[in-house]
């Protein structure tokens, strides 16, 4: 049954095309803005995460034998489903998240926007090609992987999810997904979705729970591969997991500690703009936020720097329409944030603006700047939150060694009004999103989207997920059998 307001969500998992209700914990999740979803619900046992990774292996036969416009036609239901309850998806994933409602509105317009994105992307990575101009003709075509479990992540509880799934399922396969338990609304309400779209019972399936609902899916002997958005140490234990399976696709998107580099930039207002986009929105907690600011030492970029603390100041930060941005995702977020902040204080660092906690009872955090130049051993982390670190240094060169100093590898960008500074830059530096003169967030869905290092295993995702949803099959075709016009040595007939 599609659903009209937030109160008739019923908290139950979608097994085989039936809504049923979970067997293990009780799962009450946080939300961190002043209203709440409502949604209460329990998670489910290993037993019922194996009775969804049946449904979809008996369901994957049939799915993956539809030629592709019969799937695409579902696909483009489903992107109306969404079209038509944007408002609704909207206001779950502000709840849920607590994103401002205007940045939680982008995300559901993001959402239909990957179907017509990944119908461009199936027929131009994968889809089908043949051959004819030679002696032999050749084909190539593509295969769905199987049964795809996705583990998805709190900041972006619709968009990345829906980031595999609609490419996933264009491609032929069929899927278990499991949303990140701080955000299971938005799952559920996008399950409707697909339910309203008239999906077959099976192809798509979706279990709630946390950590260990995710261990039971991601080490299910009948799932074909996974797709997973989320921390680099949840990424790194998944790889673990999978060790010795190659015959299983792995496609992991994670985390970044991203360089953002200021060489000089005349329009001050700009710059900052620049800045304060790549740092703070979403609070800081896009995997693409500018972690640490690399600013060449000279006077205007200390007058750039001073703006910088004065613009943070005055940016409205809250729970309402007009805030730049809202909460963090939950007290234990805020606190582990607090505690790195005090971290780096105790390590040397200098707080030009420090990071404070604004609401008594909930998780909203002004921003932090520190000037961390000194700090003689920066630890090499994602600091998930409004923190952004100051590093001063004298030369380009000596900005892109400190920008490269990391395990990661996802996002990097430099602020010049000198192209001289971008040619010397965008070859040396090590990151899978390299951008000028743009905020580091905000990355086109038109555009493959991954990362390096601890930030990404090499499967890019956003339009490049095709890839990873399909398998080449090669072929080399002839319509009878015959002799070639010269036997192999060695062979008489
Ligand atoms: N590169 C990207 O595309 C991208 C996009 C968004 C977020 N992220 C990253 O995601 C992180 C924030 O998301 P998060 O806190 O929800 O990530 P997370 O790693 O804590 O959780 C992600 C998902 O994995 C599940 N999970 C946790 N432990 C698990 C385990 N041991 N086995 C199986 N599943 C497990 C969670 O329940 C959740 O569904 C940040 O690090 C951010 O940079 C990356
Ligand atoms: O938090 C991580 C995602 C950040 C976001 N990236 C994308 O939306 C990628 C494009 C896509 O998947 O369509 C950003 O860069 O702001």
């Amino acid at each position: 049954m599609m659903i009209e307001q937030l109160s008739q969500l019923t908290g139950e998992h979608f097994i085989n095309g039936k809504w049923q209700a979970g067997d293990d914990q009780i799962l009450h999740p946080e939300n961190p803005g002043l209203q709440q979803t409502g949604w209460s619900g329990v998670s489910a046992s290993k037993n019922l995460v194996g009775q969804a990774v049946a449904a979809a292996r008996a369901a994957f036969d049939a799915w993956a034998m539809l030629p592709f416009e019969q799937r695409e036609v579902v696909v483009r239901n489903y992107a109306q489903a969404l079209k038509s309850h944007s408002d609704l998806f909207a206001q779950v994933i502000h709840l849920e998240t607590g994103k401002p409602l205007w940045e939680s509105k982008t995300e559901a317009a993001a959402m239909v926007g990957k179907v017509e994105l990944s119908i461009i992307a199936y027929h131009a990575r994968t889809g089908h090609r043949r051959d004819e101009t030679g002696p032999v003709v050749t084909q190539l075509s593509h295969k769905p992987q199987g049964v795809l479990a996705v583990l998805g992540p709190y900041n972006f509880p619709g968009h990345l999810p829906n980031g595999h799934i609609v490419p996933a399922l264009l491609a032929g396969n069929c899927i278990v997904f499991k949303p990140s338990e701080a955000t299971p609304a938005t799952a559920e309400l996008m399950l409707r979705c697909w339910q309203q779209a008239g999906l077959p019972s099976g192809v798509i399936n979706m279990v709630q729970g946390a950590g260990d609902t995710g261990k039971a899916l991601a080490g299910h002997s009948d799932i074909n591969g996974l797709l997973f958005t989320g921390s680099s140490r949840t990424g790194a234990a998944l790889h673990q997991l999978f060790g010795g399976q190659p015959e299983k696709i792995l496609a992991l998107e994670m985390g970044g500690n991203n360089p953002l580099v200021v060489e000089q930039v005349a329009d001050i207002d700009a710059c900052v703009y620049n800045i304060l986009q790549s740092a703070f929105v979403s609070a800081g907690q896009r995997c693409t936020c500018a972690r640490r600011l690399i600013m060449l030492r000279c006077e205007h970029n200390q007058k750039t720097l001073q703006a910088l603390v004065e613009a943070s100041k005055q940016m409205a930060v809250g729970f309402g329409e007009e805030d730049f941005y809202g909460p963090v995702i939950h007290e234990a977020a805020a606190e582990q944030l607090l505690t790195a902040q005090m971290n780096l204080i105790d390590a040397g660092g200098h707080p030009l603006l420090t990071m404070a906690k604004l609401h008594e009872h909930k998780p909203l955090l002004g921003p932090g700047i520190m000037d961390v130049t000194n700090v003689a051993e920066l630890p090499d982390e994602e600091y998930f939150g409004p923190l952004l670190q100051v590093l001063w240094v004298d030369t380009l060169e000596q900005a892109v060694i400190a920008a490269n100093k990391t395990r990661f590898g996802l996002s990097a960008g430099l602020l010049a009004d000198d192209v001289a500074a971008w040619d010397y830059f965008s070859p040396r530096i090590n990151a899978g999103i390299v951008n000028w003169n743009r905020p580091l967030t905000g990355a086109s869905g038109a555009a493959p989207f991954g990362g390096m290092g601890a930030s990404g295993n090499h499967r890019p995702s956003a339009y490049y997920a095709a890839d990873y949803c399909a398998h080449p099959v090669a072929s080399l075709l002839a319509d009878k059998v015959e002799l070639p016009p010269a036997l192999s040595p060695g062979i008489k007939l």
